[in-house]
């Protein structure tokens, strides 16, 4: 059996008439740390956006756990179990955290309810301590665990990550960078994450792929490209670590 989960191959996506991606291939393998960096407008979350079938890609293909999920509806990719925080975080405002987490749910796990919210409350303790507060109330960073934390309701098999630190103080991000890696050494969880803060994303991955003008330029283990001197002046010098 083949060990790679995401596989992207050749994948253009448009706007309109604007190539946002521009031939990409990207590869993800069962229980990796993979990351995509790359400046504002690279096309970073158009490639998560085309995993989950919206925008589809134009050409070129998708393939998951084996699978052709290129012209699948989002509704059905999401039932392959890729689950995804995505960028803003999206949190339902209104509700209370543990309603948001009850909307994360997927119907084929509810006998798992229970055991997966106290899960969660585990890796996030002031998720719990917040369980009846709105949403919109919580700050940036709780936003944010309540947002990964709804992803991991549906038991992803891939979960997909924009910009969890966007917006963050430095000591939040590692909190919640130090949960992403606890669930993949724990529960060997995939993860593929979008990042802008290069350095942090670097140093959490197993492997990274740079992303320019909506193609990949270069691609590493995270150690490899922490050193590379392009990816050090382009992406970590005067930046945010
Ligand atoms: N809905 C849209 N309509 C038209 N063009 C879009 C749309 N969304 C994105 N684009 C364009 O596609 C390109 C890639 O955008 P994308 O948001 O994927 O980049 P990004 O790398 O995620 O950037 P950022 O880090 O700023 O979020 C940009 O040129 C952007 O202007």
């Amino acid at each position: 059996m083949s060990d790679t989960l995401l596989s992207v191959q050749g994948v253009e996506t448009y706007y309109g008439n604007i190539r946002a991606l521009a031939g990409v291939n990207v590869e993800v393998k069962k229980g990796e740390i993979v990351s995509l960096i790359g400046a504002n407008g690279a096309g970073k979350s158009t490639l998560m956006m085309t995993v989950c079938g919206s925008p589809q890609a134009r050409t070129g293909s998708v393939i998951f756990d084996g699978e052709d999920i290129t012209r699948l509806p989002t509704h059905l990719i999401a039932r392959r179990r890729i689950a995804q925080s995505p960028e803003g975080r999206r949190i339902f405002p209104r509700m209370t955290v543990y309603e948001n987490l009850q909307m994360g749910a997927s119907l084929d796990n509810l006998k798992y309810f229970n055991e997966d919210v106290e899960k969660i409350f585990t890796l996030f303790p002031r998720l719990k301590e917040r369980q009846s507060q709105r949403g919109g109330t919580l700050s940036g960073g709780e936003q944010q665990m309540l947002s990964i934390g709804r992803a991991l309701m549906a038991r992803p098999k891939l979960l997909l990550l924009d910009e969890p630190s966007l917006g963050l103080a430095p000591l939040i991000v590692k909190g919640i960078f130090d949960a992403i890696k606890k669930l993949n050494q724990t529960e060997g969880l995939t993860v593929f994450l979008v990042e802008q803060n290069a350095f942090a994303a670097l140093k959490l991955s197993d492997r990274a792929y740079v992303m320019v003008n909506g193609q990949v330029t270069m691609s590493g283990s995270g150690k490899e490209l922490l050193a590379n001197p392009e990816v050090r002046a382009a992406y970590l010098e005067g930046g945010r670590h």
